[in-house]
């Protein structure tokens, strides 16, 4: 099932990172974000461009909801016309399926 239909799962203890391979197969079907390692963590990241810094709060807010609806949740960072959305899981230091499931959960959220 694509990306964009999919629900995290929650992510127990011992919760398997994605492999190099999944993670080269699923940013196949989020080509807009990037793949960036800070502080040695991998993480997906993508900016957003609005007219407004009202409009970049509208859409923050819609990142926050899905968040708190999959129990997994972003870095933000909300400025005048631009929002950067980072997924990671804190509890891996880095990448798990539901992050690229969020990753594409987030680009639906485009008005
Ligand atoms: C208790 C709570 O569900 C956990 O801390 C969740 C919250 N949201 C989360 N979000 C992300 N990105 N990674 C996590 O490991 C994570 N853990």
């Amino acid at each position: 099932m694509e990306l964009g239909k999919q629900h995290c799962v929650a992510c127990q203890e011992g919760a398997e990172a994605a492999t190099d391979k999944e993670i080269h197969a699923l940013r196949g079907e989020i080509p807009e974000w990037k793949l960036i390692g800070e502080d040695g963590v991998q993480k997906l990241q993508r900016q957003f461009s609005f007219p407004d810094f009202v409009s970049a709060m509208a859409f923050t807010q819609r990142v926050a909801d899905l968040a708190e609806a999959e129990g997994h949740h972003p870095a933000l960072l909300t400025e005048w016309g631009k929002v950067t959305v980072t997924w990671w899981t804190h509890k891996l230091d880095g990448l798990h399926q539901n992050d690229f499931i969020c990753a594409a959960r987030t680009d639906a959220l485009i008005e």
